[in-house]
């Protein structure tokens, strides 16, 4: 069996550790205590795909050594250390994991507001570590009343918003790139002109960092902002200039400061920690046992899936334009993936040609789905085969790529048909979404058989005879092969197909026995 190596370069959820330790496809190397240049010069050039976090910089130096490398899933949101242009020079795919830590950023900025508005880290420290009682030391502000200026206002910022509002401040946002909508539907208000943020009492951050973000908060806005404010930032470092960000401190401009994460990390010497008004965390955003059992288990599961070829989800570097394809498009672009995968399982040799045909809204996209298609149909017999470079792979194997976008779908909201024709014959696999959100096929080869799209499948083909049945349940118990679910279609050329979910892996040795009943016309056996 092929294996894989996945590289953990940082700290993840045992769970996310586990995955990879039983995959028995994966080569597992965890080298989240290793020393980085040792990381990047030894292990990295082994690797099929690493799983990454902010502690580890995706930059020329790790580019030149990432030489087998297919993808890169950074556990968590912010790609800023990861250079992606640099990797799709190189066709490494980079995947984030979006939302799973979206909630212990949200608390965590609630934390740093609260811990600001009533100094709570300093008195706190007054008792227990000073042991000194001293009340009148320690009057703060209520967050009630107050403007609160949110700058973007993404997963995490909208959230935090309305977090605040609960603790009935008014809420100001700014995020150009947004329906005004989002904001004011929520009875908040939205605003175009920066300076509306700058008048605020309390501002927050929760942008991405990138070339018009980094120092958003510089000398000039904070000479702006009211007299007392307070500055919190969870999102990343130099976003606010930190030489700023100090100097309105030490004046008492800024009455005090949260921040979780700094220009240059880990940030032991910064000279932020001098000062006592301000509250501090390292970087810890992300770090609840809830979102890291999340981010764990995604980036693991999605770096097995990149590492077999099967899909690469929350891809941030195809050669689609993501703004232009909506929400609804991007699960029929992954199960066009696992569809090209399992055809090409099914009918196994060398690949002349796949079409790829959509009806109901998602014909408008069935360009995108082709390349989808094609690199989880090709992923087989081309080593390096993903989204940016499909197209191109695809011609110079000479295999013909035909998108084909048939209109309204009669019976189907939205149906996509995959055929692929390899020197064997064809493969034909209809397949859609339901309003459930599970991926079906609906026919294969004709046969109108309805099954989810996962795991083990062994498709049996026979001739339609009394008994059938009733001999392959038999063989599969008897070598131990638990079904989990079972379809059954039949033609009228008096043939059936039946596909079988099976729980565990299934032996050559099974599909023979499977081969070798009489009624039978063909086996085959598919892995998703
Ligand atoms: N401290 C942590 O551990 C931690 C945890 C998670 C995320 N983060 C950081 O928080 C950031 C935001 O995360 P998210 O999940 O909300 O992302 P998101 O993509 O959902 O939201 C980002 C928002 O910023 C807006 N934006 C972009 N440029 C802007 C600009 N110039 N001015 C105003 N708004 C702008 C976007 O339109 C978007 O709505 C991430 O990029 C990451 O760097 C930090
Ligand atoms: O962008 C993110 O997801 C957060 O900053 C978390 O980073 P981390 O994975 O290094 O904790």
């Amino acid at each position: 069996m092929q294996k894989y190596t996945v590289v953990v370069c940082d700290h993840i959820h045992e769970a996310g550790l586990k995955m990879l330790q039983d995959d028995e496809a994966i080569n597992f190397v965890m080298a989240a205590d290793v020393d980085k240049k040792e990381l990047v010069e030894k292990i990295i050039p082994t690797a099929d795909v690493a799983i990454t976090r902010s502690s580890t910089d995706v930059d020329s130096f790790f580019l030149e050594h990432a030489d087998n490398m297919k993808a890169i899933v950074r556990a968590g949101v912010g790609v800023d250390n990861v250079d992606i242009p640099g990797c799709s020079k190189k066709g490494i795919i980079v995947m984030n994991v979006p939302t799973a830590n979206t909630i212990a950023a949200v608390e965590l900025t609630m934390t740093h507001m609260l811990s600001c508005m009533r100094m709570f880290p300093y008195s706190h420290d007054h008792l227990k570590n000073q042991r000194i009682w001293k009340r009148e030391k320690w009057y703060g502000y209520e967050l009630k009343g107050k403007k609160l200026g949110v700058i973007g206002f993404g997963n995490i910022g909208s959230r935090v918003a309305k977090r605040a509002k609960a603790f009935e401040m008014d809420i100001v946002a700014y995020d150009p790139y947004i329906d005004p909508a989002k904001v004011t539907d929520l009875d908040m208000t939205y605003t175009k002109n920066f300076d509306d943020i700058l008048a605020c009492d309390v501002i927050t951050i929760h942008t991405p960092k990138n070339k018009e973000t980094i120092g958003i908060i510089g000398e000039e806005e904070i000479a702006k902002m009211k007299d007392g404010v307070v500055l919190v930032n969870c999102a990343r470092g130099d976003l606010y200039n930190e030489d700023a960000l100090y100097n309105g401190l030490k004046s008492g401009k800024i009455r005090f400061a949260g921040i979780d994460v700094f220009g240059k990390e880990p940030a032991i010497n910064n000279k932020l920690l001098d000062l006592d008004n301000i509250v501090v965390s390292p970087h810890l955003g992300a770090n609840t046992y809830e979102s890291q059992y999340n981010i764990g288990t995604q980036a693991a599961g999605n770096a097995i899936e990149a590492a077999k070829g099967i899909s690469y989800p929350n891809a941030l570097n195809l050669p689609i334009d993501e703004s232009k394809i909506p929400e609804f498009v991007k699960p029929f672009l992954e199960m066009g993936q696992k569809i090209g995968f399992m055809a090409s399982q099914i009918n196994k040799s060398k690949i002349v040609s796949i079409r790829v045909k959509g009806q109901g809204e998602i014909g408008n996209y069935v360009d995108s789905l082709a390349t989808f298609v094609t690199v989880g149909a090709m992923s087989h017999s081309s080593e390096t085969i993903n989204y940016v470079n499909a197209d191109f792979v695809a011609k110079e194997k000479g295999v013909d790529v035909e998108p084909v976008n048939l209109g309204d779908s009669a019976v189907y909201k939205n149906l996509i048909t995959v055929k692929l024709t390899t020197n064997e014959g064809t493969t034909t696999i209809s397949a859609t979404i339901f309003d459930d959100g599970v991926q079906r096929i609906v026919s294969i080869d004709g046969f109108d058989n309805e099954v989810a799209i996962k795991g083990d499948m062994i498709l049996f083909k026979n001739s339609d005879v009394p008994g059938v049945i009733g001999s392959v349940g038999t063989i599969l118990s008897n070598n131990s092969v638990n079904i989990s679910d079972f379809s059954l279609a039949r033609n009228e050329n008096k043939e059936a197909l039946a596909v079988i979910l099976v729980d565990n892996v299934v032996s050559d040795k099974t599909l023979e026995e499977l081969a070798s009943l009489e009624a039978c016309k063909s086996v085959s056996y598919a892995r998703l």
